[in-house]
Formats: structure tokens, sequence, C-alpha cells
């Protein structure tokens, strides 16, 4: 059976009604689950907390290296183990992790510009497959190790595009948004590269969901599968979608087609 990877983002780390609801809907799923997270929300208030004005680029987090202690402290440290909390408790037997782990995904630095941000490719899938088979559920933070030995900061919709590339599995991308809005805020049920292109030109598709919608494209064309764009915070939608049914006659979220 396809692992479902699910990438979580937004301020559901920080909601604990939400966990608790994505986790009982998760315990519904049949399929195998991989959990790859963000949490932009915990690295914006540490760096402000820190004293560090942090930007973006293109909706990805420049990242000096003189702050990669305090972003891999809040998103392999405290967003992981926040996580981890929640799907233990819940009853899931859930491992943390970060990208790098026994070479799961390569790791390099994208574009000197952005500092410490890396690019995640295909690595070794034998971790992730040996956990799932043994019925554990890996919960992964973006945060990537370099051949170099550096540490990297990876956008988590990127992050959760590899994984997904490298488990050949089906994936969701859940976010504070109910999906991708038109130019009248109404939701996009269905996006196509074509269509895409149109609302990115058109300034409607900006900041991080260019990120997350472009990650989306190019899972789709890869795995010639789907992707959904949902919000985590309805829970009956979110139990709909993760059961792969509709909601009152209706698709959750966006469906990206190539
Ligand atoms: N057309 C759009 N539809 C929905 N959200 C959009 C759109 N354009 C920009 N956004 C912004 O993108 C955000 C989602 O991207 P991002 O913050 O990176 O999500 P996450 O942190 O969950 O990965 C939304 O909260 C919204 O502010
Ligand atoms: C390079 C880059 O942009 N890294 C992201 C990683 C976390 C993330 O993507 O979190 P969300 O999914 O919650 O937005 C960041 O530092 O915010």
């Amino acid at each position: 059976m396809k692992p479902l990877v699910i990438k979580l983002g937004g301020a559901v780390l920080n909601n604990s009604l939400a966990l608790d609801n994505l986790f009982a809907a998760l315990q519904q799923v049949e399929q195998p689950i991989v959990l790859v997270h963000g949490g932009g929300v915990v690295v914006e208030d540490v760096l402000a907390k820190t004293g560090f004005v942090s930007e973006k680029l293109d909706g990805l987090r420049i990242t000096p290296k003189e702050q990669i202690p305090y972003v891999v402290g809040a998103l392999a440290g405290t967003s992981n183990k926040l996580l981890l909390a929640q799907a233990l408790k819940a009853g899931l037997s859930a491992v943390g992790l970060c990208l790098s782990d026994a070479g799961s995904c390569k790791v390099s630095q994208m574009d000197a510009r952005l500092g410490h941000v890396g690019e995640a490719s295909l690595g070794n899938p034998a971790l992730l497959n040996s956990l799932i088979e043994l019925g554990h559920v890996p919960v992964m933070s973006s945060i990537g190790i370099g051949e170099d030995g550096e540490l990297y900061n990876v956008n988590a919709d990127q992050a959760a595009l590899a994984v997904c590339k490298l488990l050949q599995g089906q994936l969701v991308l859940l976010s504070d948004v109910a999906g991708v809005l038109d130019q009248d805020k109404q939701l996009v049920a269905e996006l196509n590269s074509a269509l895409a292109d149109k609302l990115i030109a058109d300034g409607v598709i900006t900041d991080g969901m260019t990120v997350k919608v472009k990650a989306a494209l190019e899972a789709a064309e890869f795995l010639q599968t789907p992707v959904s764009l949902a919000s985590w915070k309805d829970p009956a939608k979110l139990a709909s979608l993760l059961a792969g049914q509709t909601y009152k006659g209706e698709s959750v979220g966006t469906q990206v087609t190539v």
C-alpha cells in the first residue's frame, strides 16, 4: 500500500486541539503514514525572541549561518518533539527524525543568497521503509545535513516533496488555509500547471503558497497522481480527506494535477 505523506505546516503546531483532531483522524487511516512538518511560526517566535530580524526571499527564509542553531532548535527540536508527543499520546508508534537520518534525503545548499537554506533530493529509502514495515510512523522535520557536514533549513513543502518522491507515496499538504484561493478569495477546487502559472503571474498566488503550489505540481507530475492542498482546521473535512473521501459530495481543498 502506498504511504500517505502528510505535510503539516502553519499555526497547527501552536494548536493542541487541532493536533488532537488531526491525530484522531490519522488513527482511522489504513495506509502507512509519514509526517513531514514545518514550524515556520515556531522559527519566527524563536528568532524574534533572540533579537534576529528574519526575512524571506520568494517564500523561503533567508537563513544566515549564525541563525542555524535557533532554526534547528525550533524545527528539529521543539516542533518535532511537540508533534511526536501528540502522536505518541494518540497511540501512534511515532519516531522523530530529520531529513538526513540514515541518508533518507540528500541535502545541499540551494543558493548562496539564502545562506543555509537547503535543497532536498532523493537519498536512501531503506530506513523509512523499514520503519513503515514495522508499523512505526516517521515524523520528520525539514532540517537536513549536507555532504559538507553543515546543517540546512529546508522549506517543509519542498522537504515533503522529496520524501514523497523517495517513497513513491501520495501527498497531502495541510496548512492554515482551505487551499488555493482565487482573486475573489474563493477556493480553487482543481489546479493544473496552466492555471497555477496564470495565478502566480497575476499575483494571486504569492509567497509561501507559490512554493507550496510548485512543490505540489512537481509531486503530481512525478507521482502521476493528484496532490491535495487543504486545511487542518475543520475536523470533519480533514477526516474525509484523509480517508480519501469527499465531504458532502465535494472534494476537500484544492486538488493539484499536472
Ligand atoms: N492564492 C492564495 N491562496 C491561499 N493562500 C495564499 C495565496 N497566496 C498567498 N497565500 C498565503 O500563503 C499562505 C500559505 O503558505 P505558507 O504560509 O507557506 O503555509 P505553510 O506555513 O502551511 O507551509 C497562506 O496563509 C496565505 O497567507
Ligand atoms: C527555507 C525555509 O523557508 N524554511 C522554513 C522551514 C519551516 C517551514 O517550512 O514551516 P511551515 O511549513 O510551517 O511554513 C522556515 O524557516 O520557515
